[in-house]
């Protein structure tokens, strides 16, 4: 199993927490993000801190990335100092963020025609999952380099799937997410209506949770929407990002998704409402205050 020299781009949300778990291989970790400080808490954890992706690249076999959205990835991928300035055989990349199927065929491209391995392994579950290395990995592409980076995907998850050639990825990460997404809109409206009807929304949330549409999210996200707390475990602008993405991939193989769109919607007024870097379940805030 190959974990010697390890890489990190992109130490966000998730991705400080997805590469605090990969330190416990014992292997070197490097890590790289936009901000620089946020490698603090890595390098007091025995990581070192590189100036660049293309640093990270030529100090690691394999580099995992965790980036805010398509736009950002191939920024990473392609712009000064990059993945693909220093990438070349025995070097591998897996981008592991959230972003479309040509986003990662396009990095997959750039990065095999210089003989480099790709692979795309977007995951489910949140913060918490990502803190106690309890994700979904959705990966696709190289299939060598998904047995070579097994290590690493059993420390940040408890399940890895691999679904065939790039692409796959990325698609399976966007139906998860429109369907999450859709479904989130759904229970903030009833939230919402249940509160604006008279009735108590605590007892809303005990309904559900015996009938057969319990769930983990209403369950998480129920007490705090209640609460009014949103603090960012997924950040409302990228669900919104998800949507978008799910329903362009709708367009491509001209499924209808009346739903999504409509939920859609509600996502991009929950932005322009100030929202964007709340949670996604702040979208209860946009439904709940319109009138
Ligand atoms: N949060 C969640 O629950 C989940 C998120 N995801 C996906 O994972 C990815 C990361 O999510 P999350 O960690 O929550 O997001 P964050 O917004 O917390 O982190 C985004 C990361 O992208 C970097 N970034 C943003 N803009 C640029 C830029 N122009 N150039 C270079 N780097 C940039 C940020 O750097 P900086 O620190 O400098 O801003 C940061 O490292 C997204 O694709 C998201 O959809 C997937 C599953 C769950
Ligand atoms: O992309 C974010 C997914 C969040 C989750 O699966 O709970």
């Amino acid at each position: 199993m190959a974990t010697e020299g390890l890489g990190f781009l992109g130490l966000g949300i998730m991705g400080v927490a997805m590469a605090k778990n990969l330190l416990k291989l014992g292997v070197p970790v490097c890590v790289w993000n936009r901000s620089p400080e946020k490698c603090d808490a890595l390098v007091a954890m025995g990581a070192t801190a590189a100036k660049s992706p293309a640093e990270v690249i030529l100090k690691s076999k394999i580099t995992f990335g965790m980036l805010a959205d398509p736009a950002v990835a191939l920024t990473v991928a392609f712009g000064p100092g990059g993945v693909v300035e220093s990438i070349m055989p025995g070097k591998a990349y897996v981008d592991m963020s959230t972003v479309d199927a040509e986003t990662s065929m396009t990095i997959s491209k750039a990065i095999t025609e210089k003989g480099g391995r790709f692979l795309e392994a977007p995951v489910s579950g949140s913060k918490k999952p990502a803190e106690d290395g309890q994700l979904v990995i959705l990966a696709a592409g190289d299939e060598s380099l998904f047995n070579d980076a097994g290590a690493a995907f059993d420390v940040m998850g408890k399940k890895s799937f691999f679904l065939g050639e790039v692409g796959n990825g990325a698609r399976m990460k966007l139906v998860v997410n429109m369907i999450m997404g859709s479904m989130m809109t759904a229970f903030a409206e009833g939230l919402s209506l249940a509160e604006k009807a008279g009735l108590s929304q605590n007892d809303l949330l005990d309904v559900l949770d015996l009938g057969a549409i319990a769930n983990g999210m209403f369950k998480l996200k129920g007490p705090s929407c209640i609460k009014g707390s949103f603090a960012p475990a997924f950040p409302l602008k990228h669900q919104q990002k998800d949507m978008r993405l799910a329903l362009a991939l709708g367009d491509e193989v001209a499924q209808t998704m009346p739903v999504a769109a409509a939920a859609n919607e509600v996502y991009k007024k929950a932005r322009t409402l100030g929202f964007g870097d709340n949670d996604f379940s702040a979208v209860y805030k946009a439904i709940a205050d319109s009138s």
